[in-house]
């Protein structure tokens, strides 16, 4: 337990609003699912007393960023549990896009949704899958679960859920099992380590980054591949050790293709994580690089005096950027270290609050320069307002602003919280237009060729990304227009306040009886 919570508070940038464990203890009788999920950091959701009743030999955690369902409510917490045909438990990073129909099929068996939650309807769907296979035995229920069914349960799962994503799962008396959708767009890794227990054996981990395995001590063997299953099972009490292990299965495709997202490498992932064969550092590096090419070809004659990233994530692509251009790089704007990301954040007015909280101006930097101020990626465009009316309030003369990723003119659908285009800085709008929203002096994106080129340089390997937020070309090729509306009717900012404020309206109503 111990190590799934370390491993949660070093991926704790992948989501801020609820996390959750999940773990199994064995014995020689009985299993027993022990769980504690809340809304909020991990830090806050997990008191001592509740990580001294997640006792067991394997388990499962989740940092939630929701992109379907409520925020406030923490049923949508996960992981997911579930008990028929057996106990399960499921955490998912990613975006299903046919969440709709996937909750008319499980509604239609008979299963009980309790949520609006995508993963929910995920877990159904599997556990309806696993079902089948232990019928079509003959009805020996009792039989133990063998590997093969359930990897043909997920195989099915896989051809009947759409859209991106990696999924870890603890599976009753069996292990714990991950899988990746058929492009790969989301990441998922697996590491092992010799087990610091007194049985010995191997212990495995499977991780959305290689950073959470690297901080508990495990080595990266690999990413899971798209389409493929891996399941991990823990010895037992008296079971021999050949038991235990590790056992993959390539379910939907080769596995050889991987179309990564290209937004992870942008600002999802830490730098000193490694993403199907690409360190995420050395890729914002060449972004920094790229960029500063661009600037040059572009205002091959202006005069800028220094170079200011906007923390945190900026700051690698600003550091290459600044020595490439031979300009120099400084700290100008000062994070206060208690504040999250705020991108990741559900609403807008929450968003606006903490980036003023959050970034404050070292006044002599800026003071009669012209500064080019650099971010990685300029999205609703919150952050980058603010911070150029502080570097103007700062004294600074000229304010250019660069952004290592191209314009984001299109939603994300597959797992990255982008559902209504309108709401971008960047929609329907030229550099230019932009630049008199931001008010700064002009505005530059890194071209996606580029972009692409500067991920694809660290492992040539890649052929094809998932840049749909940048291109509008969607590489599932399975969404229509309806889909589009209906998720930004959906999940607009105004509707997903709205629909945050009904749940606690009636959460905080005196009750009645
Ligand atoms: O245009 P916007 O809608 O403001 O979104 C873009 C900003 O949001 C992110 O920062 P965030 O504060 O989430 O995280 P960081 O500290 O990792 O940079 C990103 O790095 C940009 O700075
Ligand atoms: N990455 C995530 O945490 C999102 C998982 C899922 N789509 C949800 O909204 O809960
Ligand atoms: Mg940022």
């Amino acid at each position: 337990r111990q190590a799934i919570f370390d491993g949660l508070t070093v991926l704790q940038h992948r989501g801020q609003d609820a996390a959750g464990i999940v773990t199994s203890r064995t014995t020689e009788d009985s299993t027993q699912l022990n769980q504690h999920k809340g809304l909020g950091m991990v830090r806050d959701v997990f008191t001592q007393g509740e990580m001294l009743k997640l006792e067991g030999n394997c388990g499962i955690g989740h940092c939630r960023y929701p992109t379907a369902g409520r925020t406030s409510s923490p049923e949508e917490a996960q992981p997911m549990y579930n008990n028929y045909p057996c106990g399960l438990a499921l955490a998912h990073n990613g975006n299903l896009t046919n969440k709709n129909q996937l909750q008319d099929h499980v509604r239609g068996l008979h299963r009980h949704l309790n949520t609006q939650s995508d993963s929910e309807a995920l877990l159904n769907v599997f556990a309806e899958e696993l079902r089948l296979q232990l019928d079509s035995r003959g009805g020996q229920r009792t039989a133990k679960i063998e590997p093969e069914h359930i990897f043909a349960a997920v195989k099915r799962t896989m051809e009947l859920c759409r859209g991106g994503y990696a999924v870890v799962m603890l599976i009753h008396d069996v292990g714990v099992l991950a899988f990746r959708d058929p492009w790969g767009i989301r990441p998922i890794m697996v590491g092992s380590r010799k087990s610091q227990t007194l049985e010995g054996g191997i212990d495995y981990v499977f991780s959305s980054e290689s950073v959470a395995s690297d901080t508990l001590g495990f080595d990266m063997l690999r990413d899971v591949r798209p389409g493929e299953c891996m399941l991990a099972v823990p010895m037992k009490p008296n079971q021999p050790r050949e038991d235990l292990g590790l056992i993959s299965k390539q379910l939907v495709g080769d596995g050889n293709t991987v179309v990564p997202c290209l937004f992870e490498y942008v600002y999802f992932a830490r730098p000193d994580s490694i993403m199907n064969g690409v360190s995420v550092y050395e890729s914002r590096l060449q972004m920094g690089e790229k960029l500063a090419d661009k600037i040059m070809r572009e205002h091959p004659n202006e005069k800028i005096d220094v170079v200011i990233p906007i923390p945190d994530t900026s700051r690698t692509s600003a550091l290459a950027l600044a020595h490439r251009m031979g300009i120099p790089y400084r700290e100008g704007f000062i994070k206060n270290r208690y504040i999250g990301r705020t991108f990741i954040m559900p609403e807008q007015s929450q968003r606006k609050k903490n980036v003023r909280l959050k970034l404050n101006t070292v006044r002599a930097e800026f003071e009669g320069l012209n500064v080019l101020l650099v971010d990685d990626s300029i999205v609703r465009g919150t952050t980058s307002t603010q911070l150029v009316s502080m570097a103007r309030d700062a004294g600074a003369n000229k304010v250019f602003f660069c952004s290592a990723a191209p314009e984001i003119r299109h939603p994300n659908i597959y797992g990255i919280d982008l559902p209504t285009a309108s709401e971008l800085v960047a929609f329907d709008r030229t550099s230019d237009e932009i630049a008199e929203v931001l008010k700064c002096d002009w505005v530059l994106f890194q071209d996606l060729d580029d972009l692409e080129e500067a991920v694809r340089a660290i492992n040539p390997e890649l052929k094809t990304f998932e840049g749909s937020t940048f291109s509008g070309s969607y590489v599932t090729n399975d969404v229509d227009v309806n889909y589009f509306s209906s998720l930004a009717e959906e999940r607009n900012d105004f509707a997903k306040l709205t629909r945050e404020q009904s749940v606690q309206s009636v959460r905080s109503t005196p009750s009645q009886v």
